[in-house]
């Protein structure tokens, strides 16, 4: 027969009860142990995981008014507070075992006992005992994600004067349940940012779902977010809800909205407008409670001037805005994300030593990052993996950063070779926007115009 894996302990001054109990129990638990004297309890508590105690409630020869079951009822509380007690009452007093229940017992049997009742029992009783550690996990991971909440901005690096503002914005959009656009390149930590202020809000033990409207396929568009019945469509073998529904209470962040078609743009407005969907094949419309962060690196107002984003449904995602500079606006960020990066890659790739010359953290901070914080990321692990040494040296830095600055040069789209030109230019000159107009042959004027136009 298969034992439940269960460590139970029978105290009882009784040596015939102890053995017929153990004879029994031990054909159904892995572990059971007697005591004929509950004050050798501490010792056992003190040494092993009791899963239940059944406990007799008379110790001394005369006495059969339950007192003393009592009393070590009170004290296994004390010392094994989530160990079940069963009491074993030979009198079938009511009143003792209700006062028994109300002192923390989880349960009690008669004696003499009928084993399936006793059975029954203590499986009951251990169900509830793993349900109690269940919760208590629960709570402890609760905990946890509460410090991580904190933790969560501790790591979004960022000293730079935009980067503090940014950090405040996010502490005070965080907590309300305003819909908020995030607005930057690739790379410069809007997936970061929409989680912090997930973190940041009352919702923050409630789900968080990432959708990559990017990434969508347009026929599951309705599907995916709005869910569907079984029978919707052919592939729609059983009822699967969306992600507004999966969503319900927590965060729905959805990335890369500039993307979305504009005849998907006018189904995301009506279920917004509404605060109701329906799943694709259903006739039921269902209510959701979301709070709604979107993130995009398309000039997304500029498209609604263009009519390729509906300026209403903008008006319905962008209560706030949070816009995130790229690394290049922000250079005084760069040594202290390289160290944070050094820091977990040196961890990760058993480096922890590792180091970064001045020279070298100077070149990195010359780069243009086209790919932000991630391409510096990603450049780190790099550098990393193949430093020889616990030192990275100029030499490491300079092989990729012409190694970049080739990939960057090789692209054939002239906006591209413009927009990298001009940044060369303008670091070339440091600043000096007069000198890097004469450099590039522009007039001051129409440096100017293109330095707006791309974003620079
Ligand atoms: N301020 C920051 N501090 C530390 N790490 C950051 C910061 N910003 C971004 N990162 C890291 O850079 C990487 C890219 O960030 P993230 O994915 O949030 O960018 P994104 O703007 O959402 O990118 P995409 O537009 O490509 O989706 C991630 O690994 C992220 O942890």
């Amino acid at each position: 027969m298969n034992k439940t894996h269960a460590h139970i302990l029978i105290v009882d001054d009784d040596p015939d009860v102890l053995t017929t109990a153990r004879l029994f129990l031990k054909h159904h638990y892995t572990t059971v142990d007697t005591l004929d004297h509950p004050r050798e309890l501490n010792g056992v508590l003190s040494k092993h995981d009791v899963d239940i105690i059944l406990l007799d409630m008379n110790f001394t020869k005369g006495d059969n008014d339950g007192r003393e079951g009592l009393y070590w009822l009170n004290h296994i509380r004390e010392i094994a507070e989530d160990t079940s007690v069963v009491l074993m009452t030979a009198y079938g007093d009511v009143e003792l075992a209700v006062n028994a229940i109300k002192k923390g017992a989880t349960d009690f049997v008669l004696k003499p006992w009928k084993n399936e009742k006793l059975l029954a029992t203590l499986n009951t009783a251990l169900q509830l005992r793993r349900s109690v550690k269940k919760v208590n996990k629960l709570e402890d991971t609760r905990k946890s994600m509460e410090l991580d909440r904190d933790l969560a901005l501790g790591e979004f690096i960022g000293e730079s004067p935009a980067m503090k503002e940014l950090m405040k914005s996010i502490q005070k959009v965080g907590n309300t349940d305003a819909n908020v656009l995030i607005l930057g390149e690739n790379g410069t930590g809007k997936t970061l940012v929409a989680r912090a202020l997930h973190r940041a809000s009352t919702r923050a033990f409630d789900s968080f779902i990432h959708v990559d409207l990017g990434a969508l396929n347009e026929n599951l568009f309705e599907s995916e977010l709005f869910g569907h019945k079984k029978g919707a469509f052919t592939d729609a073998h059983q009822d699967r809800a969306g992600r507004f529904e999966l969503a319900d209470t927590g965060t729905l962040f959805l990335d890369e909205i500039g993307n979305l078609p504009i005849h998907l743009q006018a189904k995301l407005l009506t279920v917004l407008q509404n605060r109701r969907l329906t799943r694709l094949g259903d006739t039921k419309e269902q209510s959701f409670d979301v709070r709604l962060v979107c993130a995009t690196n398309m000039p997304i107002h500029e498209m609604v001037h263009k009519g390729d984003f509906r300026q209403d449904l903008l008006y319905r995602i962008n209560t706030v805005e949070l816009i995130i500079p790229p690394l290049r606006e922000r250079v005084e960020d760069i040594p202290i994300l390289i160290h944070h990066f050094l820091t977990r890659f040196g961890k990760k790739y058993n480096k922890p030593e590792i180091t970064l010359s001045k020279e070298a953290e100077h070149q990195l901070m010359d780069y243009h990052w086209p790919g932000n914080i991630r391409e510096l990321e990603h450049a780190v692990e790099r550098m990393v993996i193949l430093s020889d040494s616990s030192h990275i040296t100029l030499e490491d830095v300079s092989f990729r950063q012409q190694h970049a600055e080739d990939e960057a040069l090789q692209t054939l789209n002239l906006d591209e070779m413009e927009r990298h030109l001009i940044d060369k230019a303008i670091r070339k000159h440091k600043g000096n926007i007069s000198k890097a107009a004469s450099d590039l042959g522009l007039t001051r004027a129409a440096l100017y115009r293109r330095i707006e136009k791309h974003g620079i």
